[in-house]
């Protein structure tokens, strides 16, 4: 199955999955000299709600950490989007070390770890499996973490489960709320640009808005999704192998796809 290792990492992903070698991928280095900034964005502020008494379901999906929400009353819109998107999960993608783990970069820049928003477009679509397989089915917003002294507070209630599911197909169901929106930066400055799932199949589904200002997190929280396992427990390996220490995908070519960027 593919991953993030040598033999089945990203560079041997578009054997399997033939989409991973499309036009319109993602993550992308985000050249910020080829950002334009879009005047039709201005008056469309990205705007989203999500209610903070959230329960929530977490899983190791063998590739990271999910959180899987119950998206009823959470909404996305305004920004790039015609329509209205549902929230349907979030996750993370880190690396090894902190000089490498986020997805996209910016300028080249890679920050330590990248946190995605996943929704989809439930004015359009019935599913998320079907909007999954449209040009605008889904919309991920993209947040960089840096690290920083402090501990993330809302991400800790999320840290504090996995203990729970160190093995792939391991899940917790949580009791306490989550505030998604303190997830996110305060700035509203983003880049948007058309792309794709950033894992296989790479369905080129996405409508990406990366926020510019990163939030933080701190080492010791990185390093408890370090010790996620991408194996489940009847794999009875050494206990320092199978541990997810990255699972991000290096950008690939923008190619003539517009960069837009909006924001203060
Ligand atoms: N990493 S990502 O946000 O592009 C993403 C989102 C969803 C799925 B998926 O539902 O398989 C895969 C990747
Ligand atoms: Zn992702």
């Amino acid at each position: 199955d593919w991953g993030y290792t040598d033999d089945n990492g990203p560079s041997t992903w578009a054997e399997k999955y033939p989409l991973a070698a499309g036009a319109r991928q993602s993550p992308v280095d985000i050249d910020t000299s080829k950002a334009t900034s879009d005047n039709s964005l201005v008056d469309r502020e990205i705007d989203w709600s999500y209610p903070s008494n959230c329960s929530y379901r977490i899983v190791n999906t063998g590739y990271g950490w999910r959180v899987d929400t119950y998206g009823d009353d959470t909404a996305l819109s305004g920004g790039p989007l015609s329509e209205v998107y549902k929230l349907e999960q979030f996750h993370c993608h880190w690396g090894a070390t902190n000089d490498e783990g986020s997805e996209h970069t910016v300028d080249g820049k890679s920050y330590a770890a990248e946190l995605h928003l996943v929704h989809w477009n439930s004015e359009k679509y019935s599913s998320f499996k079907e909007a999954a397989s449209q040009p605008d089915g889904l919309a991920v917003l993209g947040v960089f973490m840096e690290i920083g002294n402090a501990d993330n507070a809302e991400l800790e209630k999320i840290i504090s489960l996995i203990p729970k599911i160190i093995h792939k197909g391991q899940d917790s169901q949580a009791s306490f709320d989550l505030d998604f929106g303190s997830l996110l930066p305060e700035s509203k400055h983003y880049w948007t640009y058309l792309g794709s799932l950033t894992t296989p199949p790479c369905n080129e589904c996405v409508i990406w808005t990366v926020f510019k200002e990163p939030i933080t997190i701190s080492e010791r929280q990185l390093e408890v999704f370090r010790s996620l396992k991408s194996v489940g427990e009847e794999d009875a390996i050494e206990p320092e192998e199978g541990k997810l220490v990255k699972n991000y995908r290096p950008p690939l070519p923008l190619g003539n796809r517009v960069l837009r960027e909006c924001g203060p």
